[in-house]
């Protein structure tokens, strides 16, 4: 039963006491309970064992005070029952074992059934949202992003084999594209319909592409996921990462709220994206390496901007790192509480 509604709040726009704060990637290596539980389980074993998956989920939620939890999972999770295994490699990411290479690689992709593929997922959603006391986000990668390690075969730095596909092959990219976009609507629809309050797209990568591009080879499918998103009424965000000259574009997908990262200021954002629309950032997670006063005072500056408008969500700009210390997350997320609510009564 959700007591704190803060960040739903935000997400609408609607007025708050005191500005919501959460993490990318607040569970991971960065705490000594989730490297623990790593000793005993890989990663996708966490995701597939609902009462364990609770637990990781629920450990940043009581740790930090944070006013939404994250399912805990990874965005190549519902890759593999589309007919593509992967690995986690560790300290690298995932791995495709057959990468895409041509049409019949993307022909043979299947629809994915969650209820039936993914039954351990929609079980860990239905469990926090009974315990959870805060709101659940579940979440998705963005179709560039995926498609990216589907035909990479793993991380990239200049995704090479995936923009040649995406420029020189354009049937076959928009035949992934299709498939891509009605896996993220049939997955996030289901994780609504199982107990997640709101939901995110991850598309980490996508800050790789030209405007013209972006609008050309992807635009069309986040309008169409986010359009067939609207009638569940959760909100909507859309992240990626340096995308500060696609922002204009990122405002036509038809999310509710905008993730951005440090490179562009809310302000900024804000002016690209327009005003109906909330905004979620922007720490520059290494800032945590710093002394406190350092990342006060950085904190201060987003906030400030943050509150300018309704409709602000405190993040960081991408996700917390295995060298973060938990203390000065936690100290981060309180002062966060206390210095919004004190600018936010004037
Ligand atoms: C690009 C991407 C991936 N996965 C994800 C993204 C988008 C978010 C982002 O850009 O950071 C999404 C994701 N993956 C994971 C989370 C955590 C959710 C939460 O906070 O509970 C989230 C939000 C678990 C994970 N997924 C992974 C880890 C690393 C730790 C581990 O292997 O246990 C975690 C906590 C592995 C992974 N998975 C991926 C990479 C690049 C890596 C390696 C990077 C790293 O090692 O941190 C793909």
């Amino acid at each position: 039963m959700i007591e704190n509604d803060l960040f739903l709040r935000a997400c609408r726009r609607e007025s708050v006491s005191r500005i919501p704060v959460w993490y990318m990637r607040q569970a991971g290596r960065y705490q000594p309970d989730y490297r623990d539980v790593r000793k005993r389980y890989s990663l996708i074993e966490i995701c597939e064992n609902p009462e364990i998956c609770v637990q990781v989920t629920l450990s940043p939620v009581k740790q930090l005070g944070v006013d939404a939890a994250i399912l805990f999972s990874d965005i190549m999770v519902p890759i593999a029952p589309m007919g593509m295994p992967f690995e986690i490699q560790k300290d690298r990411g995932p791995v495709m074992e057959h990468p895409i290479r041509q049409a019949s690689d993307i022909e043979r992709l299947r629809p994915i059934d969650p209820e039936s593929d993914l039954p351990y997922v929609l079980e860990t959603i239905r469990i926090l949202a009974r315990e959870l006391k805060v709101p659940l986000l579940g979440f998705a990668g963005g179709p560039f992003t995926l498609a990216s390690y589907m035909i990479e075969g793993g991380p990239s730095r200049d995704y090479l084999r995936t923009k040649a596909m995406m420029y020189g092959e354009p049937k076959m990219w928009y035949g992934l594209m299709d498939r891509l976009g009605d896996m993220v609507i049939t997955y996030l629809r289901a994780q609504i319909q199982a107990g997640a309050s709101a939901v995110q797209i991850f598309d980490s990568w996508v800050g790789s592409l030209a405007p013209d591009d972006y609008a050309e080879y992807v635009l069309p499918t986040m309008e169409r996921i986010f359009s067939e998103l609207a009638d569940l009424h959760a909100p909507r965000i859309y992240f990626g990462v340096t995308t500060g000259e696609l922002l204009p574009l990122f405002a036509k997908a038809g999310a509710d709220v905008y993730g951005v990262d440090w490179r562009v200021p809310i302000r900024t954002a804000r002016g690209k994206l327009g005003r109906n629309v909330a905004i979620q950032g922007n720490l520059d997670p290494a800032v945590l390496l710093a002394p406190w006063p350092e990342i006060q005072r950085r904190a201060e500056s987003i906030i400030d901007m943050g509150i300018e408008q309704p409709g602000f969500v405190f993040n960081l700009g991408h996700g917390v790192f295995p060298s973060v210390s938990g203390e000065q997350l936690q100290r981060l997320t309180t002062f966060v509480h206390e210095y919004s609510e004190r600018a936010l009564r004037g």
